[in-house]
């Protein structure tokens, strides 16, 4: 898993237009942790969800879902499905990597829905929100920013990052407004 985030931190440093190590050196590669996630059947799966919108709190996740599925990605505000592939991998980009980025990369907003009769299970690797002693600031990347690209977000540590996450719950909102400057 660490070789694959080393990649894909590599391919994320480039489509920001940085040198390819830029993310690994800041810290992006530490701190992974890993969560599985059980959802039993439930007698209604049209009354619930299992898992409300947000976004993810840290830098990339990296999901294996089972074959039922129900995992769904918002896309010009339509709920479209991620259909379950064999040895398939779901990327998602977390809400500090979208502050870095100054907004150049945009968050996914995501929620799972039950699909009833099966229970289901997935897998996943946040990189980022595990490595809670680190305690360098994250915001903005300096190299992105000018004139005509001022930070858009103020700088914070992931403990304080994952505090606020945890404090804020799955409510639907994203907490991204907690580290907007103003305009
Ligand atoms: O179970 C899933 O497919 C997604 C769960 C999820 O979004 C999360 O744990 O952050
Ligand atoms: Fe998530």
């Amino acid at each position: 898993m660490l070789n694959l985030g080393d990649v894909l931190f590599q391919l994320l440093s480039e489509a920001l237009g940085l040198r390819s190590n830029h993310l690994k050196e800041i810290g992006c590669l530490e701190g992974m942790d890993t969560a599985y996630n059980y959802y039993p059947v439930c007698p209604e799966p049209e009354l619930t969800l299992g898992a409300t919108q947000h976004t993810d709190t840290g830098f990339i996740t990296v999901l294996a879902q089972d074959d039922i599925g129900g995992l769904q990605v918002l896309h010009r505000n339509r709920w479209v499905d991620v259909p379950p592939m064999s040895q398939g991998l779901v990327v998602n980009l977390g809400t500090l990597l979208q502050v870095m980025s100054n907004d150049k990369f945009t968050s996914v907003e995501h929620r799972v829905v039950l699909k009833g009769a099966e229970p289901r299970v997935s897998a996943i690797s946040f990189f980022g929100i595990g490595y809670t002693l680190n305690t360098r600031l994250y915001g903005p990347v300096e190299e992105l920013l000018s004139e005509d690209n001022p930070p858009k977000y103020k700088k914070t540590t992931i403990k304080d990052l994952v505090a606020h996450a945890y404090k804020q719950g799955l409510d639907g909102t994203s907490f991204l407004h907690h580290l907007k400057l103003m305009d």
